[in-house]
């Protein structure tokens, strides 16, 4: 009888939980009994040298344990300064098993970085590794399909790992934890394919033997391990694409990375009328800002939308915009938020406005309001459109509405500030409402290549 009452065959109880992680292209959290692994999956769009030029791809893993994931506090091989030959060893193996079952041609010149991460070991890190790693692969290649970066999926079948052992009364047994690990005279690992193929057979007698007919019976202990592990994997991807589908039928949401609450609402109004709800980062307070250190209205606007788009892991818009006044040289321009200083006040920047252009006689106080949109995918390259409104720097601020510099924004066409329109004048005149008329236009085109 094992200590934990399970049956020779039966493995613990296992948990793959998909989407662990918000950042990476594939992360899972795989539990075997007390054992806990986070797989996490990255696409690079780079290959190591000897693949460069050769338009094959490649898959390569990392392994390690974090100090407490043992009983007695391990240190940290980062602050040792050098991996053990166990990490090596095991990274090894993680990387050749993936590889195993990947077509490298199909994949094309990129890589896919597996990290694998044990923050609870009791026993099977390894193997545990291998299979939420096989896990973590494949949401990550689907990310790659579903966006259209890859035609045919690479992936040949399925992979999984169990260990298998002879424990000292005799038995062989599946899956061992630690407890049974630490006393068992034979320990094998096995890799094998959902075709039954074998990748890797890891058997060791422990100061011990055992017989050709011991090592049939631990293979066939193994292999059926194996397939019950491999239609969990299937279990766990099929409900992840399930939540995905979801995701998409609330496609008509969209994310748009603000903090400004002037904006917010004007693409709220906006979009509401073209049938789509909006969520923008005032929703999620606890992302931080994204510094804008770009010199150009669309850098910056890329910068916010890219960043938070491959945060989220889905198509997200970024407003970058401002006032560029004809007297100033283009001033305030991309500084228009901090023109007044980091606390980004509207009445202080309506203020230094108002003082730099004290002496402006009424024909040099042209000025333009303007809107760069991007619209960010993950692994796609980003939409760009742009919008400007023409009006003149009033002497005294007037009006109510809007934000910003709107009540000094005067629009000869209507005789008023912008502050002083409907929002829905505004948003039929202004930057940001002729960028939304453009982004319109172009999104359809520019969605086929996302979806495909
Ligand atoms: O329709 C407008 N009416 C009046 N003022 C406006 C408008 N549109 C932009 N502006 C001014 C406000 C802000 O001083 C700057 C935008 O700076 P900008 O960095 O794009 O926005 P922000 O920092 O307030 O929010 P966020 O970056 O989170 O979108 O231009
Ligand atoms: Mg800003």
């Amino acid at each position: 009888m094992r200590h934990d009452q399970r049956a020779n065959q039966e493995i613990r109880p296992v948990k793959i939980e998909t989407n662990y992680l918000i950042h990476p292209e594939g992360s899972v959290l795989i539990s075997f009994g007390q054992t806990k692994v986070i797989v996490n999956a990255t696409i690079e769009e780079s290959v190591p040298p000897f693949l460069r030029g050769s338009e094959t791809g490649w898959v390569t893993a990392e392994y390690s344990m974090l100090p407490r994931a043992t009983n007695t506090r391990n240190r940290r091989e980062s602050s040792k300064g050098k991996l053990s030959g166990r990490t090596m060893e095991i990274q090894r193996l993680i990387g050749r098993s993936l590889r195993s079952v990947v077509d490298l041609k199909k994949l094309g010149e990129r890589s896919i970085v597996v990290d694998c991460d044990v923050i609870q070991a009791d026993g099977g890190t390894r193997t545990a590794s291998i299979t939420g790693a096989f896990v973590a692969l494949q949401l990550a290649v689907n990310t790659l399909l579903e966006n259209g970066e890859l035609k045919e999926n690479p992936i040949k079948e399925n992979l999984a790992a169990i260990s298998v052992g002879i424990l000292p009364t005799g038995e062989c047994v599946a899956d061992l934890d630690y407890v049974e690990d630490s006393s068992a005279l034979v320990d094998m690992n096995l890799v094998m394919t959902e075709s039954g193929k074998m990748v890797e057979v890891q058997g060791t007698g422990e100061e011990s033997t055992f017989s050709r007919e011991e090592l049939n019976t631990l293979l066939d202990l193994g292999e059926a391990a194996i397939n019950e592990l491999i239609e969990l994997q299937k279990e766990s991807l099929s409900n992840a694409s399930v939540k995905l589908e979801k995701k998409e039928t609330n496609a008509k949401e969209i994310l748009i990375a603000t903090r400004n609450s002037g904006k917010a609402k004007e693409f709220e109004e906006m979009f509401n009328q073209k049938g789509y709800t909006i969520k923008t980062l005032l929703d999620y307070p606890e992302i931080p800002d994204v510094e804008e250190t770009g010199s150009t209205f669309e850098e910056n606007a890329r910068l916010k939308a890219e960043t938070i788009s491959k945060m989220f892991n889905s198509i997200v818009l970024a407003d970058d915009s401002g006032l560029k006044v004809d007297a100033l040289n283009g001033q305030p321009g991309v500084y228009s938020a901090r023109y007044a200083g980091e606390a980004k006040s509207d009445a202080s920047n309506n203020a230094k406005l108002l003082h730099e252009m004290y002496d402006v006689p009424d024909d040099k106080r042209t000025a333009q309001f303007h809107c760069t949109l991007v619209l960010a995918a993950p692994n796609k390259e980003s939409l760009v459109v742009v919008g400007e409104l023409e009006g003149k720097i009033g002497t005294i601020p007037r009006g109510e509405n809007g934000f910003g510099y709107d009540p000094l924004f005067y629009v000869p066409e209507f005789d008023k500030t912008v502050a002083e329109l409907s929002s829905e004048e505004k948003n039929k005149i202004s930057h940001r409402g002729q960028a939304i008329e453009k982004l319109t236009v172009d999104f359809d085109t520019w969605m086929k290549g996302v979806v495909e």
